[in-house]
């Protein structure tokens, strides 16, 4: 059900929530660099999509493919700690409960895998 969706105030309040994380992040001295010359409109989009889609949402996901898209880039397990950060600091912003956050924390951290990239 979609009660999890709810709880972050459904596609509003998730792309509030959105907003707010890449305001942190592009603000955040620790992950900035990595989003010199990136689409942050599209990215935000896209990360919506993907969010609601993680959150049992109505949606779909019409982006690429993780491991293609962040290849290449050098990220690092401090720079995914870093933005995973930057989202919780959105979320308490936006007044998600703390159980509802750790649901979606949880089902983005094994999606490190596919954006780690040292090469
Ligand atoms: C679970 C964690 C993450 C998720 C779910 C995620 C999700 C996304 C999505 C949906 C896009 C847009 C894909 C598209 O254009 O179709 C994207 C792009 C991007 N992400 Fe992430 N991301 C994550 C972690 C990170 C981290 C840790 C960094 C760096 C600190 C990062 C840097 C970028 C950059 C620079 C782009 C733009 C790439 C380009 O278009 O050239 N991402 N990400």
């Amino acid at each position: 059900d979609d009660a999890l969706y709810k709880q972050f105030g459904e596609k509003e309040g998730l792309t509030k929530i959105v907003d707010d994380m890449y305001d942190n992040v592009l603000s955040d001295p620790r992950t900035a660099p990595y989003f010199d010359n990136a689409p942050v409109k599209r990215i935000k989009q896209k990360l919506v999509e993907q969010i609601c889609v993680l959150l049992d949402g109505p949606c779909v996901y019409t982006g690429r493919p993780m491991r293609r898209t962040h290849e290449g880039q050098n990220i690092d397990r401090a720079a995914f700690n870093a933005l995973v950060e930057d989202l919780q600091a959105a979320m308490d912003k936006n007044g998600v409960p703390f159980h509802a956050q750790n649901k979606l924390l949880a089902k983005l951290a094994p999606m490190y895998r596919e954006v780690q990239d040292r090469e």
